[in-house]
């Protein structure tokens, strides 16, 4: 699903409107409508809704929405906050329909506030319009909603978010417990930045035309449910297990052998025919017991990693779980980069080690996939200012090096070579603790030795992790979720 900017979305509308053909209001009228189904789903029992209008087509909508709720026997007020004076044309249509169901409170200063104890608060004060920090009356009805401990949805995006951008710290912003936003999903959403100001998004179809969004360029993506599962392979029915490649799991040292053994397990749950380890001696018997589908290869040394295998006989090499940066074990990596180019996914230590090592970056395979969380790519690639200039740095990255980054996160930002960034649309904040990356970087290689192209390995493998997360906190709640429990819980039929 493309993630556009709000001047594409205009243009987006605009499309609509003139192509399907439908009047503005009209495609307002369905916004609005599919908003009230929405609303309503997400309450067992119908409580009062106090919707705060703004003047532009966002308050438009939330008379709209007034409209339909109040048509529907549902308790509701509605204020139009006068902020300035007149109003978009939709928004002063939907001022005259809604004047014939309710009566709206015209709210020119703080003191025209009368503030609710009860219900659901809907924000339709901006939207996508904003053009200037907010000041003023808007400001000071968005420090009242901010300070109400009612429930509070936000129409399209909350009022005073900038969509394509972060806000600079101290303007004012609604903070949301939900936001319903239309048609496509908003960059904001996908940074953390912006997480206090968003709550829990969904998008909503709106039926604005499929061509119109083909048209409009984007590099921006979220993944999909529905645009992965044709991607995985069946498995057909005279296939053995050479037909899923043969990975090789470089990992571990000594007191980190857990590491390698979740990235051993999670790489065997995801459909490898084969799996070597190479780890340090002290990690033979932990993985011939804990996980004994693995053929287990040792270096000399007993504590860290200080040679490589001869790695032409494997599919794909996952890199890093566990072997700390021993200069040692740099060595050993840095001979496995000149001699070995098989599809390629570098993790922790290793990502530890190219950043410590920088001049490694140019013997990296093409499309290896590096897979930092926050701070290992502020090592990589040095600190920036906020989220969205860490992504622009590792497209920069992934151009120069023709590699892929998974910048891990709550939105996962998968970043391909031709600077296209992919957001990954799974996985719970249970998530964010040890082991996890270990596991992804297992799913990863087996996706890789099974022969997906790169960018689909990662794309993939991030989706299938924050699934697998996600079913394990469904079953054991999001603080009780430890990495093995994504093991369990990767399923790779539909
Ligand atoms: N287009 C469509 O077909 C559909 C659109 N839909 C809905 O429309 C929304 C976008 O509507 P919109 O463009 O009218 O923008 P919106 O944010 O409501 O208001 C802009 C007004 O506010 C003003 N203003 C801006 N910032 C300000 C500030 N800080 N403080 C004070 N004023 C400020 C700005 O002033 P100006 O920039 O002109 O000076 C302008 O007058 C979108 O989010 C969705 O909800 C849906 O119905 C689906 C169909
Ligand atoms: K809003």
């Amino acid at each position: 699903m493309k993630i556009l900017s709000s001047k594409q979305v205009r243009a987006l509308d605009a499309y609509t409107i003139s192509n399907e053909p439908v009047s503005s209001w009209q495609l307002m009228e369905r916004a609005s409508r599919a908003f009230v189904q929405c609303l309503l789903s997400k309450f067992e029992e119908v409580p009062h809704f106090h919707i705060f209008c703004g003047k532009g087509n966002n308050g438009g909508d939330g008379l709209a929405i007034a409209r339909i709720l109040a048509e529907r026997g549902h308790p509701v007020s509605v204020y139009v906050v006068e902020y300035r004076e007149g109003g978009t044309p939709d928004f002063l249509e939907n001022l005259v329909k809604v004047g014939r169901h309710l009566k709206p409170k015209f709210v020119f200063s703080e003191e025209d506030l009368t503030w609710p104890e009860h219900g659901v608060i809907i924000d339709a004060l901006l939207g996508t319009g904003l053009s200037k920090p907010v000041e003023g009356l808007l400001a000071a009805v968005i420090l009242r909603i901010n300070a109400t401990r009612l429930p509070v949805v936000s129409v399209d995006i909350a009022s005073g978010l900038s969509a394509d951008r972060i806000n600079p710290a101290g303007d004012v912003i609604v903070r949301p417990d939900c936001t319903v936003s239309f048609q496509l999903p908003k960059l904001c959403f996908m940074l953390p930045e912006c997480a206090p100001y968003v709550g829990e998004w969904q998008v909503i179809d709106i039926g604005i035309l499929e061509e119109g969004i083909e048209r409009q360029y984007s590099d921006f993506f979220l993944t999909t449910r529905e645009n992965l599962p044709h991607l995985i392979k069946k498995r057909g029915k005279y296939s053995h297990k050479g037909t899923f490649g043969h990975a090789l799991l470089v990992a571990g040292s000594y007191g980190r052998m857990g590491a390698a053994m979740l990235s051993a397990r999670a790489c065997l749950r995801s459909g490898v025919g084969l799996l070597t380890a190479y780890v340090p001696r002290c990690g033979y018997q932990v993985l011939q017991t804990g996980a004994p589908e693995t053929m287990v290869l040792t270096d000399p040394d007993d504590e860290v990693l200080t040679s490589i295998p001869d790695a032409r006989q494997y599919s794909a090499i996952g890199v890093g779980p566990g072997i700390g940066t021993d200069e040692r074990t740099y060595y050993a990596f840095q001979m496995l980069l000149s001699n070995f180019s098989a599809p390629m996914v570098l993790d922790a230590d290793a990502l530890n080690l190219l950043a410590q090592y920088p001049e490694l970056m140019k013997m990296l395979p093409e499309n290896t996939i590096l897979t930092p969380h926050p701070r290992e790519f502020q090592r990589l690639a040095g600190k920036t200012a906020n989220s969205l200039e860490a992504i622009g740095v590792a497209r920069d990255l992934a151009e120069k090096y023709k590699i892929i980054f998974c910048l891990k996160g709550a939105h996962t930002a998968v970043v391909l070579p031709d600077r296209r960034v992919y957001f990954n649309p799974t996985g719970n904040p249970g998530m964010a603790t040890g082991g996890t990356g270990d596991v992804l970087t297992g799913i990863i290689v087996a996706l890789l030795a099974q022969g997906y192209a790169p960018d689909i390995a990662a794309r993939l493998g991030v989706f299938k992790h924050g699934e697998a997360g996600d079913r394990a906190a469904a079953i054991r709640s999001e603080a009780a979720v430890i990495a093995s429990d994504l093991i369990e819980n990767l399923r790779w039929g539909k």
